[in-house]
């Protein structure tokens, strides 16, 4: 049988207007500039008094139909990927009716009665799998069909955390269905790893006790995190995930790594990708051949360790839940691999063997901060505008993408150029959704961090969704207690 090319034919995406530049942020908590500049990035954005997760999901989904010209009756799987679900209970369905009552507004059908509408979690790695059930959704039942992911994320640290300034939130669509315009999607060659790991990143429900939320009944969803502890767990399982694909696929590591031009990876700020990706790079090295070997012992003999020694370290497969305890939590779980990257991080190779790859809309994410499960995919839309821009792929060539969640697991998917990308691309329109900002001062920022209302803030939304009231009856006859009630303003 003939395998079906199934994949994304579009994507769209929602950011709330109210950005805090990093510059300033440091200034108001006496962090450093330019460490915050090098790691993190340059800005984020916050979410407003009257959003939530769903009614950016819901504005990046009607994005999605009107850039694409979908028709909704064809839409059979509508899939949330999201961390910062306020219900327990309803999920992608609210994002549903909200996006059917604004199309019946406007004129438009609605989504198809017999659409299925899932919610998927596992931090921001839900995307990703919301993707993979599409998939193969219009692989077997849903064949013919077109299904539509949409991740949303807000990303709020406690102020004061090492988290803060990673803060974002924002939300991007993807259309998918067989023959794609955009990238096929290959699940048949991805790699997978997942490992239980304790406390590098958890948000236990126990939190939300004792919240006073009684102004604009937003609730904070501050993180329990351990950030050094929740970094080694990225590269750990990034690198699992790698393996499972090198084997599924019989790849030589550093073969394949060379053949590649571009890769989008989780991104909860600027660094964090480059480290995964130079540590995949440099465990490469080590099965590839004399060559690559001697790359790897340079490299050592610069950082003063034995090359033998880190070669048993890479083989070791550290068991890194057992780094869960408070003693153990600053350890890592390849310290050797991690002295040789920094050295590797200040050679001349690291341009072009790491910082290139992931070149494609990098400067734009510097503005986005960690959009969870939307980190990812924003990414590749902002990726895939520059690639248009600068004519950068080629159909058919193999773009890799690497999902992550805390928790944790990751995905290696690969993706492989469409030839209608170009058109496809062209109507993503990331700049424009980039370009609405209101740049909002220290105090306002407070207030919204904390869930007030912002002083001086008369922003009037357009072409959006806002929540317009949020119920509050506990009675025996009628029940709506913090059931959000939303708005589309056309
Ligand atoms: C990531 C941390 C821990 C960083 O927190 P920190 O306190 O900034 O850590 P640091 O003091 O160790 O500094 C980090 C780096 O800054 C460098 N540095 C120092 N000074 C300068 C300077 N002047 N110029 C340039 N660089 C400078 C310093 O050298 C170091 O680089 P290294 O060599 O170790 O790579 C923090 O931001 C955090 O806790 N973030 C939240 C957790 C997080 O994002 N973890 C990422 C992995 S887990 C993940 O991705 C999943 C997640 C979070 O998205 C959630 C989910 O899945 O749902």
């Amino acid at each position: 049988m003939k395998k079906k090319s199934i994949g994304i034919s579009g994507l769209a995406a929602y950011l709330p207007p109210y950005r805090v530049w990093l510059e300033d942020w440091c200034n108001w908590t006496g962090n450093q500039w330019p460490k915050t500049r090098e790691v993190i990035g340059r800005s984020f954005r916050v979410r407003g008094p009257n959003q939530s997760v769903y009614t950016m999901a819901a504005t990046a989904v009607m994005r999605l139909i009107t850039q694409y010209d979908i028709d909704p009756s064809r839409v059979k799987f509508l899939g949330l990927g999201t961390e910062s679900s306020t219900d327990n209970s309803a999920g992608a369905i609210i994002v549903k009716g909200m996006v059917d009552r604004a199309l019946i507004a406007a004129g438009k059908p609605p989504i198809a009665r017999s659409c299925e509408v899932p919610e998927f979690k596992h931090a921001c790695l839900g995307g990703v799998y919301g993707m993979k059930g599409a998939i193969r959704h219009l692989a077997l039942d849903g064949a013919g069909g077109q299904a539509i992911v949409v991740c949303a994320d807000i990303a709020e640290y406690a102020r004061g955390s090492s988290g803060e300034p990673t803060q974002g939130a924002g939300a991007i669509a993807m259309l998918l269905e067989e023959d794609p315009k955009l990238a096929e999607v290959d699940l048949i060659r991805a790699g997978a790893a997942s490992d239980y790991r304790v406390m590098d990143f958890r948000k236990p429900m126990l939190r939300f006790c004792g919240q006073d939320r009684n102004e604009t009944h937003q609730v904070q969803d501050f993180p329990v995190f351990n950030g050094k502890y929740s970094t080694t767990c990225y590269i750990d399982e990034t690198l699992h995930a790698l393996s499972d694909m090198y084997e599924k696929r019989s790849l030589n590591p550093i073969e394949y790594m060379h053949s590649l031009k571009t890769v989008f990876m989780h991104r909860p700020y600027r660094r964090m990708p480059e480290t995964g990706w130079a540590l995949a790079y440099l465990f490469a090295l080590s099965s590839g051949d004399a060559a690559d070997r001697a790359e790897l012992a340079a490299y050592c003999y610069e950082a003063g360790i034995e090359p033998n020694a880190l070669l048993d370290e890479m083989s070791s497969k550290p068991k890194v839940a057992e780094l869960a305890s408070p003693e153990r939590l600053h350890y890592e779980a390849y310290p050797l691999a991690m002295a040789v990257f920094r050295i590797f991080r200040a050679s001349r190779h690291y341009r072009r063997e790491i910082l290139d790859k992931m070149a494609l809309g990098s400067d734009t994410m510097l503005d986005l901060g960690n959009l969870y499960t939307a980190a990812l995919p924003a990414w590749m839309a902002a990726g895939f505008e520059q690639a248009l821009d600068e004519d950068r792929f080629e159909v058919g060539e193999e773009i890799l993408t690497l999902g992550y969640g805390s928790g944790d697991a990751a995905e290696v998917i690969p993706f492989f150029m469409a030839p209608d990308w170009r058109a496809a691309s062209s109507k993503i329109g990331f700049a424009g959704a980039m370009d609405h900002a209101i740049d909002i001062n220290a105090d306002q920022y407070a207030a919204l961090h904390a869930g007030h209302k912002a002083p001086g803030l008369d922003f009037l939304p357009r072409e959006e969704f806002v929540i317009e009231k949020v119920g509050r009856s506990e009675e025996r006859q009628f029940q709506d207690l913090g059931i959000e009630y939303y708005r589309y303003v056309s």
